[in-house]
Formats: C-alpha cells, structure tokens, sequence
C-alpha cells in the first residue's frame, strides 16, 4: 500500500483549518490516503471529523489549506471533486415505498449511473444485503439494512474515495461485519476509503491506517498491521490522556 506523495493521492488535505468564530474545529490538519487503502479517522466528539468530512464534500469552506480529491482542487472544482466521492451518511434515508432494489436503481440514477435489476442485486450482495432483503419494502427495515443499501449506492457511483461517517453505529456485530465486508470489497476494486468511526474494534478489522484527532488536532497515525485491536486502544486512550487538556474544539493558541 503506497501512502507516500507520488502524486497519485485519492485524498490530500494540507494545513487544513476551519473555524466556527472563536472556535478551532481543525487545525493545520494533513492528510493522505492512497487508491485502495482504508484510513480510519478516530476521535472523540467534538474532534473535527464531521467538519473533515464536509469540507472535502465541499460542503463548507477551509479557512486556511487545500484539498484535493483525485488530484482535483476541491476549492476550484468543488463538482468535479464530488463526482469523485461516493458519501455514506450516518443515518441513510430511503424511499419506504420502495425495495432494495428499486432505491439502489433510483439513487443510483440520480447520482448519475444507470443500472439494471442485476447490476442492483450484485451491489447489495457485496454490500452485505441478504438476498431475500432485496425485493422487500425499505419501508421495514432495520438501521443496519438501510446502511447496507446506502453503501450499494456509495459503490454504485464507481467512485475514488468513499467517506463513511461513523458506519456502523447503532448496528449489531453482525451487520458491522457485513458492513466491513463490503468496505474491503470496495478497498479491493482501488477505491480509496475515509471512515470517521468511535468504532475501535472495527478499525484493526477495516483500516490499513488509523489517524487520531483531537479538537481539530491530528495526534498521531499508524498503520494498523503494526497494532492489535487492543493496543489500538491502549494507543487511543494514551493520546488522548497525553493531549493538551483544554476541553475538545475550545479556542487554542
Ligand atoms: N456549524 C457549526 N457551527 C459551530 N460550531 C460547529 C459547527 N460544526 C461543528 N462545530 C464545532 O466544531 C467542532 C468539531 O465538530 P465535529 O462535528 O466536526 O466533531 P466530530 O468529531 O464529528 O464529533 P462527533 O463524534 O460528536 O460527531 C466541535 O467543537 C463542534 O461544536
């Protein structure tokens, strides 16, 4: 996995910074992530994650650094940059009415891509959707079902980078692991993966990276082949007792 600079990063952010008035969501943060490696970014609330992920969506607007989304600028091309990123929100909405299927085909249409009934069903298979989920009403299902049709519409976008924020949360260990099932079969087909999860356990299972954020600082990163799951917790709760104390996001020097 190569995370060095050779200019083929799916993901760059430098000396990124954004403020909320007095307060410091991120600060100077720096990023890479390569095609096909997965970067778990840890922290506890109020770290910055969010944020991170909104300003490489474009949705808000850094005050200081770049970012760039498959080498494209996203302060200059905020559209061509997002044409790039496949989202997975924390809560993922569908139609009710609507099947598994039917809401894969629309999403999918909407973001630009048509595929048919086949296609549908061999996204949510890698997506960790049971088969006999596919044809039923949205309308029923549990928030795990919904987060595994919400990553059939991330990877049907065929994008370079996929953001997930916290996605599993609120699942059972089950559908957490058929989550993570069809993250590495995206990291597998190259595709580039920032995932902001609280999530500790998960992450020695997912990430080839982990960076761990605190009130807008990066504290540290490792890959994760080099930690057990528990030394990635030993190592979260370590840099969090060794941070500045001031309370997360609270104005610094
Ligand atoms: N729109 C906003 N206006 C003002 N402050 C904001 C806004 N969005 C975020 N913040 C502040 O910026 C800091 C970072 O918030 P952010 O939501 O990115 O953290 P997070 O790591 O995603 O937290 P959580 O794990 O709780 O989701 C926090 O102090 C938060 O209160």
């Amino acid at each position: 996995m190569n995370s060095t600079n050779d200019g083929a990063d799916a993901l760059r952010l430098d000396g990124v910074r954004k403020d909320f008035g007095e307060r410091h969501a991120l600060q100077a943060l720096s990023l890479k992530i390569a095609p096909g490696e997965v970067y778990a970014l840890l922290g506890p609330n109020g770290a910055g994650k969010t944020t991170t992920l909104n300003l490489i969506l474009g949705f808000l607007d850094p005050d200081a650094g770049r970012i760039e989304v498959a080498g494209i600028d996203v302060a200059r091309d905020r559209l061509g940059a997002r044409a790039k990123i496949a989202y997975l929100p924390e809560t993922v909405m569908l139609h009710p009415q609507l099947d598994a299927i039917e809401n894969l085909t629309y999403f999918a249409l909407l973001g630009g891509r048509r595929i048919d009934a086949s296609q549908a069903r061999e996204l949510l298979r890698q997506a960790g959707l049971q088969e006999e989920a596919h044809a039923r009403r949205a309308g029923g299902f549990s928030k795990g079902m919904r987060q595994k049709v919400g990553l059939a519409i991330a990877l049907a976008k065929d994008a370079q980078l996929l953001l997930l924020d916290e996605p599993t949360s609120g699942l059972d260990a089950s559908a957490a692991n058929d989550l993570s099932h069809g993250v590495r079969a995206a990291s597998r087909r190259g595709v580039a993966v920032l995932m902001a999860t609280h999530d500790l356990y998960r992450v020695k299972d997912v990430a080839h990276r982990l960076g761990i954020l605190r009130a807008g600082r990066l504290l540290t990163e490792r890959r994760t082949s080099e930690l057990s799951a528990s030394q990635i917790e030993a190592l979260y709760l370590q840099e969090l007792d060794a941070a500045d104390p001031a309370p997360a996001g609270a104005a610094a020097a």
